[in-house]
């Protein structure tokens, strides 16, 4: 079985890595920068937040595609980690790299590119699969997994065989029938990705707060609505039900230290991957994930005020402002 992962940066280098760990035959499709540090610091180096550490050098890497022979229809399985607004300028490169019983898994957070990708690539088989956890990209090709949870892809033919090579590298992945849920349920938590980028803080210190937490929980509450509302079913991410998560974030900062433990037992250096566009001025996902929220919310008449603040406030810092969390308990955002 021949994979390929396309985009390798954050998330797509883990995985590279963590496939080639499971001995599995992998070729990153990658920017000559990746590449180049990947060389000169001798492989990929990955870590955890609970003391693991592995590096490994891949063999394969592929930095242009129209240059590359022996490359057509040459990939059974390829997982795309670019991010959603890079998902259409893929398609003719993931059609001529693949073939009519590959399996293309696309890994973004939100919703709205995987339908666009599905519907432009009729002739493949196209699945949603997710990363539950965060990746900081550091310096010399090290890739750091700062929150828990493994990699969630739909249950297929090639999916299981990969989980199978993992299994016996000790390695582990989550094989689910109903991606729909979970990508809904991934929303919920992604919520926080703007918040964290706007606050600029580490996604622990951010919680500790409550004025902090109030806000994502109100966010999430306008998602869980137009859940209801279309009868969406949510997959649980944490320890209780999705619609119990913004009554756990608003409660007062001792209960919720007693009450939820598992969310704050992350890196303390953990911040969101919005955060890391921000700060490296790139576009960032808002479309996909606030902004699908609000789109929904239009078309299925629920009020989504807050996430409308929220996508309004992360147009101004992409376009070089400054905005100040503070206000985004009021109307000024959207005026
Ligand atoms: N980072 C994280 O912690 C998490 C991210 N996610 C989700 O995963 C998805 C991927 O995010 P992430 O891994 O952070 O993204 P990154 O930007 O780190 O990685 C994508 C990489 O793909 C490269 N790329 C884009 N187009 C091409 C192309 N045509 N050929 C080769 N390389 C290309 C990009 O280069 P360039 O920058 O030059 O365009 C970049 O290096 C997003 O939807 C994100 O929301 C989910 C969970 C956690
Ligand atoms: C894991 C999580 C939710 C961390 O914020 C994420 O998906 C991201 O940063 O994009």
């Amino acid at each position: 079985m021949n994979i390929a992962v396309y985009g390798a940066g954050s998330t797509g280098c883990y995985l590279a890595a963590t496939l080639l760990l499971a001995d599995l035959d992998v070729s990153l499709i990658c920017r000559e920068r990746i590449k180049r540090s990947i060389i000169d610091n001798n492989g990929i180096h990955i870590s955890d937040y609970q003391g693991m550490s592995q590096s490994v050098m891949p063999t394969k890497m592929i930095t242009a595609i129209e240059q590359t022979t022996n490359i057509s229809a040459h990939f059974d399985v390829v997982f795309v980690t670019v991010k959603c607004h890079q998902i259409k300028q893929s398609y003719p490169q993931l059609l001529s790299i693949t073939h009519a019983n590959s399996s293309i898994v696309f890994m973004q957070n939100g919703l709205g590119s995987f339908d666009d990708a599905a519907h432009h690539l009729p002739d493949r088989k196209c699945y949603q699969g997710i990363t539950p956890f965060n990746v900081l990209q550091l310096a010399n090709a090290r890739f750091h997994k700062g929150t828990e949870g493994q990699f969630i892809w739909p249950r297929c033919q090639h999916t299981l065989q990969i989980s199978h090579a993992m299994l016996q590298r000790g390695l582990s992945c989550q094989l689910h029938d109903d991606m729909a849920a979970v990508i809904n349920g991934k929303l919920l938590l992604n919520l926080n990705n703007a918040l964290n980028a706007i606050c600029d803080l580490p996604i622990q210190a951010q919680l500790k707060q409550r004025p902090l937490r109030r806000l994502l929980a109100q966010a999430m509450q306008e998602w869980l609505k137009v859940c209801q509302q279309t009868n969406r079913p949510v997959a649980q991410f944490t320890k209780v039900p999705p619609n119990w998560v913004p009554v756990i974030l608003s409660l007062p900062n001792g209960l919720f230290s007693m009450l939820a433990k598992s969310m704050l037992d992350i890196d303390p250096n953990a911040r969101s991957s919005m955060w890391e566009d921000l700060q490296a001025k790139r576009l960032t996902e808002i479309d996909y994930l606030n902004g699908a929220v609000v789109k929904l919310g239009q078309q299925y008449h629920v009020a989504t005020p807050i996430n409308q603040r929220i996508c309004a406030a992360i147009k101004k810092i992409e376009q070089g402002e400054t905005v100040d969390i503070s206000q985004l308990n009021s109307n000024r955002l959207t005026d």
